[in-house]
């Protein structure tokens, strides 16, 4: 694996590889790796002739009273595990590279972006379409690989190549889970030993949600409201949004009557975790009783 910091150093590894053929799949990420990046990674490196993985703890993304300094890091640590994954090129730029001077040119995808975890942090989606579509141009890939987990976000991506004509193929791929269900994040290791166990109150939601819904509960606030209670009893966690939504356009809907997206914003102390679940009775087995 060869590490490259700068765009220039990238576009001439890459130019010749494009040129000659080799389709690159890339992984953009903000470090400190874990399973679920590791995923990404191997259906990257599974579906094209060159891999590429991006480390950018991205400023423009984070709210002024957020985490971009305590971010967690560790590019040794994410190098030895990327090499050991078989990764072509590690690229890892400085912000002096990525942004030589203050950005005048935002991509925004407002509506999409300002509701849910947009609400919660206004800016936020700007940011990572933005960086997005930089590194997009910065490496070309003819896939790029973006975490289910992240569910807004990949929304917002896939609608943003479509709109844009942007020359890559979107890959989302499923939440990869500890062994007790919580989804793999970077910000797992926030949480407090009793936060960490208080934490699967998170899956468990996701799961009582299906149950709500194969015992027959449609309303969806009468689903909101139900979840919702479900996950104060645990009293370390504190819901911040519990939302069922249309899974491909997150637009509002009133009752189930199809496949429904639940996600979840739980805060833990100071640490926001995510979860969603597509939820499909057409597709479920083991029907429950009420
Ligand atoms: N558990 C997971 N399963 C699959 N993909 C994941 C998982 N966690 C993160 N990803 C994906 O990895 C990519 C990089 O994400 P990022 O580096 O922000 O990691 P993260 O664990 O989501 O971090 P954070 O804790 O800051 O949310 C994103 O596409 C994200 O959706
Ligand atoms: C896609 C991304 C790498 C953009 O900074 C980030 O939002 C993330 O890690 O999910
Ligand atoms: N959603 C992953 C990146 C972030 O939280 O800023």
């Amino acid at each position: 694996m060869e590490t490259v910091t700068t765009i220039a150093e990238l576009r001439e590894k890459l130019g010749p590889l494009r040129r000659a053929g080799r389709s690159i799949g890339f992984v953009p990420t903000m470090g400190y790796l874990h399973e679920g990046h590791l995923t990404l990674v191997a259906r990257a490196k599974a579906e094209n002739a060159v891999s590429v993985v991006s480390i950018f703890v991205n400023p423009l993304q984070f709210g002024a009273n957020e985490d971009l300094a305590r971010y967690p890091r560790d590019l040794a640590r994410d190098q030895a595990l990327l090499e050991a994954a078989g990764v072509d090129f590690l690229f890892a730029p400085s912000v002096a590279d990525m942004y030589p001077r203050p950005m005048e040119t935002v991509v925004d995808v407002p509506k999409l972006g300002s509701e849910l975890e947009g609400a919660a942090r206004p800016g936020h989606f700007a940011g990572v379409a933005t960086v997005v579509t930089k590194l997009f141009n910065i490496v070309q890939p003819d896939a790029a690989y973006f975490g289910e987990k992240d569910y807004q976000q990949v929304t917002i991506i896939r609608r943003m190549v479509e709109d844009l004509a942007q020359p890559v193929r979107v890959v989302p791929v499923p939440t990869v889970r500890e062994a007790d269900g919580l989804a793999c994040s970077s910000r797992n290791v926030y949480l407090t030993p009793a936060e960490r166990a208080a934490a699967v109150i998170v899956p468990n939601a996701l799961d009582e949600a299906a149950r709500l819904i194969r015992t027959g509960v449609t309303s969806i606030s009468d689903l909101e409201a139900r979840i919702t209670a479900f996950l104060r009893r645990e009293p370390l966690a504190e819901p911040e949004v519990v939302a069922l939504r249309h899974p491909d356009t997150l637009e509002a809907i009133e009752t189930v009557s199809g496949p429904v997206l639940l996600l979840l914003f739980v805060r833990f102390g100071r640490t926001r975790l995510l979860d969603n679940r597509v939820i499909d009775i057409s597709s479920e087995t083991g029907m429950e009783a009420a």
